[in-house]
């Protein structure tokens, strides 16, 4: 799941370690050879051109000073006198002490990089944006312990501007239910084709396994074929589902469904709708009169991961059309980008609640922003 993603994170904490392994002087030791020509690497592309070769060794004199290992003071001490920029200078200083500082320029090709990543993996401009923002300001001018490698830098960095977005208003699901007044009615919304009405019946079975019953109740009476797809999961789940003949009206299935729930004491009512309508004005008509009759306690807008920036774009135009209290995010687990699971959150302010893993009834989990920025980070192997 959002391997690709992984990899991209990864490379972009090898960049930052490598930009700022000029400094270190173990790295630099080498950097007077390569002004001097002698660096037997010459298929390096900078020892191609002097001017390059030569910006490379001031860079990397400018680290040497503070080296506490470095047996040759004298002549490190007289390139911080030689006319090195004040940066460079605190950075020697910084290093003498223990403590390494990251500049901009030490993250300008780094951040750039980055951002060609996240936007390559399907994130949305505004989230990479609010990604870089974040990395950036964590990772800026201070000076930090050399103990903290770099890497654990990135890493925290990385961490902290991945749950900012990702994390946008998540809610307890569990305590939602178990709170409110039964039945609890949730509405589905989404295209079709996405995967809604499996998500319906894996939802079901996820409340089950929590201790809640639940009927179905099949508003989508515009799609042919829509109440034979449901109703073949219903039976399969052994769960009662309500349906109308086609053409009839959704909220007056899912009213149904209420109340049936409240006669027999069921938990929940999941309400299957129709995906595409002609117009959104058509959606918000049907949305808005589901919610007049039927009042749901949540409505959940379900989109596929793999459909990347569509599914982002879907999600927004749905939560403007009728606002949505929170996504499922199904085939995660053909998923390489990551890009719409990072950004739906932030792009409409809902939390995904779920992930769909597969095509059985079990592959659904509860979304759980730590546990995917550990995942993308490497932290977290599962
Ligand atoms: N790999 C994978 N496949 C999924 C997942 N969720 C659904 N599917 C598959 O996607 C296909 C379409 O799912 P349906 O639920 O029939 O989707 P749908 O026809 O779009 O349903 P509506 O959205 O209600 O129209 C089916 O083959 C599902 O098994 C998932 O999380 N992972």
């Amino acid at each position: 799941m959002f391997d690709g993603l992984k990899d991209k994170l990864n490379d972009f904490r090898k960049d930052v370690e490598e930009t700022t392994d000029e400094q270190d002087p173990d790295a630099t030791d080498d950097a007077p050879d390569d002004a001097s020509g002698t660096d037997s690497d010459a298929a390096d592309p900078g020892a191609a051109s002097a001017e390059p070769a030569t910006e490379s060794a001031d860079r990397g004199t400018g680290g040497a000073p503070g080296d506490p290992d470095d047996d040759s003071p004298a002549e490190t001490d007289a390139a911080a006198d030689d006319g090195s920029e004040p940066s460079t200078l605190q950075r020697a200083k910084a290093f003498a002490t223990g403590r390494i500082i990251i500049e901009e320029e030490d993250l300008e090709d780094p951040l750039w990089n980055l951002e060609m990543a996240l936007l390559e993996s399907d994130v949305e401009m505004s989230v990479a944006e609010a990604i870089l923002d974040t990395v950036r300001e964590t990772m800026l001018g201070e000076t930090r312990k050399q103990v903290e490698t770099t890497g654990e830098l990135v890493e925290e960095a990385l961490h902290d501007a991945l749950l900012d977005v990702i994390a946008v208003g998540q809610f307890d699901f569990e305590e939602r239910i178990a709170n409110a007044d039964k039945p609890v009615t949730i509405v589905f919304t989404g295209v079709n084709g996405v995967g809604k009405t499996t998500s319906i019946a894996k939802l079901s079975e996820w409340l089950a396994d929590h201790g809640y019953s639940s009927v179905l109740a099949n508003g989508d009476t515009y799609r042919a074929g829509a109440n034979e797809q449901i109703r073949e999961h219903a039976d399969r789940l052994d769960r009662k589902i309500i349906s109308h003949e086609q053409g009839g009206d959704p909220a007056a299935v899912i009213y149904d469904g209420l109340e049936y729930a409240k006669a027999n004491d069921v938990d929940v009512v999941l309400g299957d709708t129709a995906g595409r309508l002609h117009t959104s004005d058509d959606l918000m008509a049907q949305l808005e009169k589901i919610d007049r009759v039927v009042d749901p306690d949540l409505t959940l807008f379900v989109d596929e991961a793999v459909a990347g920036q569509d599914a982002v774009t879907r999600a927004e135009q749905f939560n403007e059309a009728a606002a949505i209290d929170g996504a499922i995010l199904t085939k995660a687990d053909a998923d390489s980008s990551g890009g719409a699971a990072i950004s739906i959150a932030y792009v409409t302010g809902k939390p995904i609640l779920f992930l769909g893993t597969g095509q059985g009834y079990d592959d659904i989990e509860r979304f759980d922003p730590e546990r995917l920025v550990d995942q993308l980070l490497g932290a977290d192997e599962s």
